[in-house]
C-alpha cells in the first residue's frame, strides 16, 4: 500500500534547478534508497520530504493527505522522523536521557501528568536501547560516544516516535567498520512496516538494505529498480564516470 507519493516535485535555489519534476513512490514497510553523485539532489529530495524547506513546485501525499504544505513539527505528529548527516544529538545529557527527551513529545495522554508520561518515555527509551543494541551506550554521555554510537543514539531519537516513516541522511557516513556491522544490523531488526528512505553513497549498505533504489541525477530521476538492477544499468555507469565513483 502506498506511504508516500511525490508528483513532480521542484526545488530551485535561485537559477538552480536543485531538484526537477522528481516522481516518487513509497510503500508502506518499503526500504527505498536514493542514490547518485554530488550535487544531484538526493539532500534536497530529504528536506522536502521532512518539511525543512519548502518546494518550489509540486505535491507530496501522505498516507493520502496533502502535506506539501506542513512545516516539520506537524509532518513529525503524523509519523515522518529524520535523522541528518552530522548526528543531532544532546552532547551534554546521556544516550538514554537523549532518547527520553525524544520521546516525550510524542507520547499520549494529559501533559499534566508528568510522572506517568515520564515513565512511558523511560519506557520507550528502554526499549529502543535494547533494539538496537546499543545498552553499552545508554548511560554514557552522547558528547563522549564515537561518531558511530552517536549515530545509532541519534536514529534511536527517531523511532521513539514510533515512525511510519524514517528518513536516514547518509547514516553510514563517517563510519568505522565496526560501526557500519552495528549499524547494518540495527536497520535489518527495524520494524517491518515502517518504511525507511535513505540517502547513501556506500555500496554495501544499499545492496544490503534497499529493495527499491531512485538514482537522481542533476536534480532529475534517472533511473529507478531493485539495487540488481540498478548495478546492471548502463545510464546509471555513464552517469557516475568521471566521478570515481561506482553505483
Ligand atoms: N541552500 C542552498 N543554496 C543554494 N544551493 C543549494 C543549497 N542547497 C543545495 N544547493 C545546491 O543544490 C544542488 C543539490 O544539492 P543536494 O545537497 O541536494 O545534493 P546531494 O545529491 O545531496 O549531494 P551530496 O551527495 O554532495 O550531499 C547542488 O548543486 C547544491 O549546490
Amino acid at each position: 500500500m502506498t506511504l508516500l507519493s511525490v508528483e513532480n516535485l521542484s526545488r530551485s535555489y535561485g537559477k538552480l534547478r536543485a531538484l526537477d519534476g522528481v516522481v516518487l513512490t513509497v510503500d508502506e514497510g518499503a526500504r527505498h534508497a536514493l542514490i547518485g553523485c554530488n550535487g544531484a539532489g538526493k539532500t534536497t529530495l530529504l528536506h522536502l520530504l521532512a518539511g525543512t524547506i519548502r518546494a518550489s513546485g509540486g505535491r507530496i501525499h501522505y498516507r493520502g493527505k496533502n502535506i506539501t504544505r506542513l512545516n516539520p513539527a506537524r509532518r513529525a505528529r503524523l509519523g515522518i522522523a529524520r535523522s541528518f548527516q552530522t548526528p543531532a544529538v544532546f552532547d551534554s545529557l546521556t544516550a538514554f536521557d537523549n532518547l527520553t527527551v525524544a520521546a516525550t513529545p510524542h507520547l499520549a495522554g494529559a501533559p499534566w501528568r508528568l510522572a506517568s508520561r515520564a515513565a512511558q518515555a523511560r519506557d520507550r527509551a528502554e526499549e529502543q536501547i535494547e533494539l538496537l543494541g546499543i545498552a553499552d551506550c545508554a548511560p554514557r554521555l552522547a558528547g563522549e560516544l564515537s561518531h558511530g554510537q552517536r549515530r545509532l543514539v541519534e536514529i534511536g531519537m527517531a523511532l521513539v516516535s514510533r515512525p511510519r516513516l524514517l528518513l536516514l541522511d547518509e547514516p553510514a557516513a563517517g563510519l568505522t567498520d565496526t560501526d557500519m556491522e552495528r549499524l547494518l544490523e540495527a536497520l535489518r531488526q527495524l520494524p517491518t512496516e515502517l518504511a525507511v528512505v535513505l540517502v547513501e553513497h556506500h555500496q554495501d549498505l544499499v545492496t544490503e538494505i534497499a529493495d527499491t533504489v531512485t538514482v537522481l541525477h542533476e536534480g532529475q530521476i534517472l533511473a529507478e529498480g531493485s539495487p540488481e538492477e540498478i548495478a546492471a544499468d548502463p545510464q546509471v555507469a555513464e552517469a557516475y564516470l568521471g566521478t570515481g565513483v561506482t553505483p
